[in-house]
C-alpha cells in the first residue's frame, strides 16, 4: 500500500516559487492501478516522483508498505526503491546496450550471478513478447518495442509496485492499447499495483480501477473510476470529461473548436 499523507511540494527560484503540489492525500491499495490525470503543469509527475523520493516532498509523509521512505536513510531508502520500478515516455534505455544487457542491467548491479540473470532475462522477454530482439539494439527497435523493453527492465528486480510516467503518451493509439494491455496483464498475472499519471483520459477508462483527479497541484477528486467517468461530482472533472466525449464524438466541431481561444467563446 501507498499512501501520501499531506504531501507538498515547493519549487524555490530565483524566478519565484511553484507550489507544485499543496496538500496531497493519496492511498493507493495493493493490486490497484491508480491512474493520476490532470492538463500540463498540474503536478502529475512531480506527485509519482515524491512516492520513490526521486522528487523529496517540502512536507508530509510517504508511506510505502508501512514504512516511512521520508524518515529512512539514504541507504535504506535506496533498497527500498529495489520494489518499485518505474517506466518513462520517453523509455530511458541505455543506448550502448542491447536489449538483453538492458534487462540484465539491474540484475548486475544487484550482483545476481550470471546464469540467474540471463534465466530472470529469458522470463522477462517472454513476459513481453519479445524474445526474438534480444540481440538488438534499442535505436532498431519501434517506440512500442522500446517501451516493452523498459517495462521488463523496470520488472527485472521483481518490484511490487510499477510506476508509469505518461508511458504510452510517445505512442500511436493502437501500440499505446497494446502497451496498456501489457500492464494489466502484469497488474492481473503478478499482482503488481500500478500508479500511472496520463493527461489521457482514455488511458485513465480502459486499465484503472482508481483515479485522482489532479489540478493546480490540488486532488480537486479521487475516487474509482466507474464512479467518476459516470458520476463526476467537482465542475473541473465535469470540464475534463465533457471535453472528452465531445473529443470522441464530435471531431469536425472540434477542429473549430481547437481554433477558438478560450476568453473568446
Ligand atoms: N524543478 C523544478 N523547478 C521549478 N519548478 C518546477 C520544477 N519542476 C516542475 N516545476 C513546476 O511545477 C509545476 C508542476 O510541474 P509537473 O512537471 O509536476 O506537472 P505535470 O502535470 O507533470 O506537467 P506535464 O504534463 O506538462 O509534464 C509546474 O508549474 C512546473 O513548472
Amino acid at each position: 500500500m501507498i499512501e501520501l499523507k499531506n504531501v507538498s511540494k515547493l519549487y524555490e527560484s530565483n524566478e519565484g516559487n511553484v507550489l507544485a503540489l499543496n496538500n496531497i492525500d493519496l492511498t493507493v491499495e495493493k493490486g490497484d492501478i491508480y491512474g493520476i490525470m490532470g492538463l500540463s503543469g498540474a503536478g502529475k509527475s512531480t506527485l509519482i516522483r515524491c512516492i520513490n523520493l526521486l522528487e523529496c516532498p517540502t512536507s508530509g509523509e510517504v508511506w510505502v508498505d508501512n514504512v516511512e521512505l521520508t524518515k529512512l536513510s539514504s541507504n535504506l531508502l535506496r533498497q527500498s526503491r529495489r520494489n518499485m520500478g518505474m517506466i518513462f515516455q520517453h523509455y530511458h534505455l541505455l543506448t550502448s546496450r542491447n536489449v538483453e544487457k538492458n534487462i540484465a542491467y539491474p540484475l548486475e548491479l544487484n550482483g545476481l550471478p550470471k546464469n540467474q540473470i540471463k534465466e530472470r532475462v529469458d522470463q522477462l522477454l517472454d513476459l513481453v513478447g519479445l524474445k526474438e530482439k534480444r540481440s538488438n539494439y534499442p535505436s532498431q527497435l519501434s517506440g512500442g518495442q522500446r517501451q516493452r523493453i523498459a517495462i521488463a527492465r523496470a520488472l527485472a528486480t521483481n518490484p511490487k509496485i510499477l510506476l508509469s510516467d505518461e508511458a504510452t503518451s510517445a505512442l500511436d493509439p493502437i501500440t499505446s492499447r497494446s502497451i496498456l494491455n501489457l500492464l494489466k496483464e502484469i497488474n492481473n498475472k503478478l499482482g503488481i499495483t500500478i500508479v500511472l499519471i496520463t493527461h489521457q483520459m482514455e488511458v485513465i477508462e480502459q486499465i484503472c480501477n482508481k483515479t485522482a483527479v489532479l489540478k493546480d497541484g490540488n486532488i480537486v477528486e479521487q475516487g474509482l473510476v466507474s464512479r467518476v467517468f459516470k458520476a463526476p461530482q467537482h465542475p473541473y472533472t465535469k470540464l475534463l470529461l465533457g471535453h472528452r466525449d465531445f473529443e470522441k464524438h464530435d471531431p469536425i466541431s472540434l477542429d473549430f473548436f481547437r481554433n477558438v481561444k478560450v476568453g473568446g467563446l
